[in-house]
């Protein structure tokens, strides 16, 4: 897997393998030379004012040290302000400690705004932090909101769970680095849920070690070569029969926009042929779209049709029949919105999933995810990846776990974490316009997993690329995806074709 990403736990394995291997410190010393060279490509030529360096009591702080040194060694100007702490000091941290108050560094207890820093480094805590920031952690966390200048954080922004990406605590604080630094892997808190906002830019320094340290990732970050082996280009000679038929079952009264939605979907990402089957009133057509085809849900033939189960289903018996059947059918299928929320409700139902033999793709929103498993969307949050796992595990499916940095899981436990995407997309029919696109993929012959990829890293994308266009994010509507998403599938399938 390319992009991997580590537990902290498999971090402080492959680390205390190496530093048995290694002289004492070597690793902190490397920490903080990696710093120290992502602190000076972000100063670039801005050297009249000084550096702020924030070290706590850990190895963190260690590195912080390391880092301050270095900088002073370089000429940079650097002010550190260093919280001791009153536990034990590991060996390396005391040696880098020593080392910065050798330095020409200043040592000094600062407020945070009273001098325009050029760049503030957080390292205060990392990979070790134990508990909620409180008292002068918390006030030195909030007031980095303050600065305008980059922050740099160092492995982790200080008060965020690099498994999870959940600020730690119910009140909890986290530095907002515009950059992080992280050691020796990559982690899955800097990419999801807080993460995002919390890391900003996040580069990995990987201190040198030998590959065969880390046991194997079982995550990582979704990227087109995940997918890629599905995009080739058409062939000539094909006919529509070839790119699959897609029936959206939803539509239910007064929800019509979203099957239309997840239909517009289905077809720009390359269905042959889109139906929607309503269980409201059928349309008699979508003027903008005519390609669709409307039917009644109730006397809908599903036989050989992918099927994306739920766009606004509603709840009622109706809708509780036509998913059944869906589930219970020979073809792929993409069980979403009311689809989750009435799976919720049936164990049978999620049974019947568990033993569908045809792929199947479940989208849920943190919310849906609850509701089926029973919990609080705050518990689903603070533990994304294994709440996608215990998903996907339970409904033997493939299960994506919608929002910022959406956890794509299989029922074996590997997750990829979707690197696309902006708050634009947090905006009603997103989700429908998604859930077309899977259907379509499976549609056209991609299995479960690389439909589910596939959709969420383009549907992502699109919605970055109308960023870049101005439309969005504020005021981005669902209704333009498809369209911008189209353009990315065809910029990849170009890219796939013989050069
Ligand atoms: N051991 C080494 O040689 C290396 C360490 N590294 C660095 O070391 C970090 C991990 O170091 P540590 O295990 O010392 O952990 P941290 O430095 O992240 O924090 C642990 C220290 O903070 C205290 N603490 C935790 N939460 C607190 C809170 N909320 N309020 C106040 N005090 C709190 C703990 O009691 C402990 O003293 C990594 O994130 C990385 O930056 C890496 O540079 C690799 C090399
Ligand atoms: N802040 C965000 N950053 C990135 N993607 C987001 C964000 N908010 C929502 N999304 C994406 O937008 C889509 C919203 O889906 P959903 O919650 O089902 O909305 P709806 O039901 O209105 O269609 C999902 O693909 C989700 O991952
Ligand atoms: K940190």
């Amino acid at each position: 897997m390319e992009n991997r990403l580590y537990s902290v736990a498999q971090i402080r394995a492959a680390e205390a393998a190496a530093a048995a291997q290694l002289e004492a410190g070597a690793l902190m010393r490397r920490a903080g030379q990696a710093a120290a060279d992502a602190a000076l490509a972000l100063l670039g030529e801005a050297r009249a004012r000084p550096v702020l360096v924030l070290a706590g009591p850990g190895n963190n702080g260690g590195d912080a040290l390391e880092m301050a040194a270095n900088l002073s060694e370089a000429g940079v100007d650097v002010v550190v302000l260093h919280l001791a702490g009153g536990g034990k000091v590991s060996p390396e941290a005391a040696q880098a400690l020593a080392r910065a108050r050798a330095s020409r560094a200043n040592f000094a207890d600062v407020a945070l705004d009273v001098r325009d820093w050029a760049l503030v480094v957080d390292g205060l805590f990392g990979i070790g932090l134990a508990r909620p920031l409180e008292g002068r952690y918390r006030e030195l966390v909030t007031g980095i909101d303050a600065v305008r200048c980059p922050v740099l954080a160092l492995d982790v922004p200080s008060g965020l769970d690099a498994d999870s990406g959940a600020v730690v605590g119910p009140n909890g604080v986290a530095v907002r680095a515009t950059h992080t630094v992280t050691f020796i892997g990559d982690k899955p808190g800097l990419h999801t849920a807080e993460g995002r906002d919390h890391a900003g830019r996040v580069d990995v320094a990987g201190l040198g070690l030998d590959p065969s340290l880390f046991e194997p990732a079982r995550a990582c970050i979704a990227a087109p070569a995940m997918f890629a082996s599905r995009l080739a280009p058409r062939r000539q000679n094909s006919h529509k029969g070839e790119f699959g038929d897609v029936a959206v079952v939803g539509g239910a009264h007064g929800m019509a926009g979203a099957a239309v939605l997840a239909a517009r979907g289905a077809l720009y990402a390359g269905a042959g042929r889109v139906f929607a089957a309503m269980l409201g009133p059928a349309l008699a057509l979508d003027a903008t779209q005519p390609e669709l085809m409307f039917r009644a849900a109730h006397d809908f033939e599903i036989a050989d049709r992918v099927l994306v189960l739920g766009p606004g289903m509603g709840g009622a018996m109706e809708a509780m029949r036509a998913l059944g059947a869906g589930i219970d059918g020979a073809t792929p299928v993409v069980i979403d919105a009311d689809g989750l929320n009435l799976l919720a409700a049936s164990l049978d139902l999620q049974e019947r999933v568990a033993r569908r033999q045809a792929g199947t793709v479940v989208t849920p929103h943190p919310l849906e995810a609850a509701r089926l498993l029973g919990i609080s969307a705050h518990e689903v949050q603070a533990d994304r990846l294994g709440t996608a796992r215990s998903l996907a595990r339970r409904l033997q499916a493939v299960v994506v776990l919608k929002g910022s940095g959406s956890v794509v899981a299989r029922p074996d436990g590997d997750v990829a974490i979707n690197p696309t995407g902006n708050p634009g997309l947090a905006t009603g029919g997103s989700g429908d316009v998604l859930a077309g696109v899977c259907g379509a993929l499976l549609a056209q012959g991609w299995p479960a997993w690389e439909a589910a990829l596939g959709a969420v890293w383009m549907h992502g994308a699109a919605a970055d690329r109308l960023v870049e266009e101005g439309i969005g994010p504020v005021g981005m509507t669902a209704g333009e995806l498809p369209a911008a998403m189209r353009r990315v599938l065809n910029g990849l399938v170009a890219k796939s074709g013989r050069g």
